[in-house]
């Protein structure tokens, strides 16, 4: 038997934590979509968030920097709170690099801009650190193609100014919300690379939140599975997808399709998430599982320390490994 200690939440604190979320609950019109969140982002990390769409990724990752829509209902802590430090403390790689750039001011009068709203430089100060911040992602003739309008700018160029952006005054956090999703194959790994080569230049912890599993395994030094508004599992990158402990991280790696075996049935995560408000207090997960028993139909598990990371199952203990046939023996007719 594995060893496990059920923690109180304050004893995920940890002292080397750059962000700490704790109990972040995120609610409309009364139904929390995040619910009861916490874990923290350390120094020069890149955490990785991933789950099922409407997991709460995006919400989790607005909230660190102070972006949830007005009729947005909070609770819970983040600190430090450095949404009133955006732009320098923490910043925003968005999905669409055309959202995040004006189409009516010429790039390098807006990463200017950009520095001249944080830090006291001069004009030409301001501008030569644009250029400079353009050449660093490798847009060429940076000084010329700083006097370009985005709509004069290839798309690969684009994506190279938005992380120009964000990463122009080195904040100690870059948020990224699904960069590559509406990306093709080349620009993926641009954008991907460009990221982490700016991280570790500036030593920025990176948020990454994505649905591209080659991304985590690539880039993340630790990977939280959000699952229905709820941690699942949070824990180092290559032990949580080797070995996954949490019945939803497994389900979701063994329906990714390079994990299929030849001449096999594909395994797959029957089913769909719960939409947020119709949950009843069990394990939201338990419809879909395949280890599911009565521990799980009766009370939500909390996030306990286990096999080196936090995990969110009652059973864990008894997740096969490899656990892939679990979810196609789901899929055969009872
Ligand atoms: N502005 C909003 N008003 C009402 N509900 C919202 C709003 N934004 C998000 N939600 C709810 O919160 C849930 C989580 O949203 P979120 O965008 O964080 O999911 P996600 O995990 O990022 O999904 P995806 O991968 O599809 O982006 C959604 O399913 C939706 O029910």
């Amino acid at each position: 038997m594995e060893s496990e200690a059920r923690l109180p939440s304050e004893a995920l604190l940890s002292s080397e934590a750059l962000l700490s979320v704790r109990d972040l609950r995120i609610a409309f019109d009364g139904v929390e979509a995040v619910r009861g969140l916490s874990f923290d982002v350390r120094p020069c990390e890149v955490l990785a968030v991933v789950g099922e769409s409407g997991a709460g990724k995006s919400l989790t990752a607005r909230a660190l920097l102070g972006m949830l829509p007005r009729d947005a209902a909070t609770s819970g802590t983040i600190s430090p709170d450095l949404s009133a430090a955006r732009g320098r403390r923490i910043s925003l790689v968005p999905q669409d690099a055309l959202s995040a750039l004006s189409p009516v001011h010429p790039v390098g009068d807006q990463l200017a801009a950009a520095v001249r709203s944080v830090a006291r430089v001069s004009r030409a100060e301001a501008r030569s650190r644009a250029v400079a911040a353009l050449d660093r992602v490798g847009i060429p003739d940076a000084a010329r193609r700083a006097r370009a309008y985005p709509h004069e700018y290839s798309g690969g160029m684009r994506q190279r100014a938005v992380i120009a952006m964000a990463t122009v005054n080195e904040p100690d956090v870059v948020v990224a919300d699904e960069p590559t999703t509406a990306l093709d194959e080349e620009h993926r790994d641009l954008v991907l690379r460009l990221l982490a080569e700016r991280r570790e230049a500036t030593g920025a912890a990176l948020v990454l939140v994505t649905h591209d599993m080659d991304a985590v395994r690539g880039y993340a030094d630790r990977v939280l599975v959000m699952y229905a508004g709820r941690l699942s599992e949070l824990g180092p990158t290559d032990e949580v997808l080797d070995r996954p402990r949490a019945p939803y991280t497994a389900g979701l790696l063994a329906s990714l399709p390079h994990n299929a075996t030849p001449g096999r049935r594909l395994p797959a995560l029957r089913g769909t998430p719960p939409a947020p408000g119709t949950l009843p207090p069990r394990c939201a997960f338990a419809p879909r599982c395949p280890i599911a028993a009565d521990p799980c139909h009766t009370a939500e598990p909390e996030p306990r320390q286990a096999a080196g990371r936090l995990v969110a199952c009652h059973r864990w203990e008894e997740l096969p490994h490899p656990a892939a046939d679990l979810f196609l023996q789901e899929r055969r007719p009872a």
